[in-house]
């Protein structure tokens, strides 16, 4: 069999904005109604959600016959957490709370087999098609996206020295954990918030990089689009799903 292509991660190097929506609901059958929304992208969550390692193998499956980029959120930078991942067949990952471009390089070791790196090495695993795909250690790595995100204070001032890092394809901005670290726990959209994550993805984008951002806001969507984000998520769908809930139960007199 021939090895996956990334259409993400092509899609990230041309440039062309991809809309992504955040899959939070463990289990492949929400994952595969989401799969057919007509989104770019669809985050698969296991740090902020019920979603864990072994329900992932089933979501990647799931959504494998639409044309929509699965994007895997592992918990932690951990590599354990990558080898499986990896091994599932996801082929972008957004790692979580990257700090230092020493983080960095630790991430994209993780996505890499020796000698260029430490992910350790399944032979009859999805990823290579249970060992159908031709010389797949030695060519996944150009099928394998990593995107890492900068979500503290701290961190802004490490934008571009994480984006000089090789081997990391994007730089996306978590709003919440930003707030937080900012001063403005709870408040995402706060001015000042609103203001260093345009910037952010400014400077990430002048860095070559691809720069991404979830946000429920459309206006400031298309604001972080206008300033260069190019993955740009726009709903989470717990949040879509009550919000519609609550409203029918509303219109009826309930809620
Ligand atoms: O810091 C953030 O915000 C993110 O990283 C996104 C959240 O984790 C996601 O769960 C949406 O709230």
């Amino acid at each position: 069999m021939t090895l996956p292509l990334n259409h993400f991660k092509r899609a990230l190097k041309e440039g062309r904005q991809q809309i992504g929506l955040w899959n939070t609901i463990a289990g492949p059958v929400v994952a595969e109604a989401l799969a057919g929304t007509g989104f770019d992208w669809l985050l698969i969550d296991t740090e902020h959600s019920l979603t864990d390692v072994p329900d992932v193998l089933g979501m990647l499956q799931a959504v494998s016959a639409y044309p929509i980029s699965p994007v895997v959120r592992p918990a932690a930078n951990d590599p354990v957490l990558f080898k499986r991942l990896l091994d599932f067949g996801a082929q972008t990952l957004l790692v979580p709370y990257v700090q230092t471009a020493k983080e960095a390089q630790a991430a994209v070791a993780a996505m890499r087999y020796p000698p260029r790196g430490i992910r350790g090495a399944g032979g009859t695993i999805r990823a290579n098609r249970f060992g159908t795909v031709d010389d797949y250690m030695n060519r996944a790595e150009q099928e394998l996206c990593l995107l890492v995100q900068v979500e503290t204070a701290a961190t802004l001032d490490q934008i571009e020295a994480i984006a000089a890092v090789d081997g990391v394809d994007g730089l996306f901005i978590g709003p919440n954990d930003l707030a937080a670290t900012m001063g403005y726990t709870g408040n995402p959209g706060h001015p000042v918030v609103k203001t260093a994550i345009l910037d952010a993805i400014g400077r990430i984008a002048a860095t070559g990089k691809a720069a991404g951002i979830l946000t429920l806001d459309r206006d400031f969507a298309q604001e972080c689009m206008e300033k260069g984000s190019t993955f740009t998520a726009v709903g989470v769908d717990l949040v879509t799903l009550l919000g519609g809930v609550r409203a029918l139960a509303r219109d009826f007199g309930r809620g």
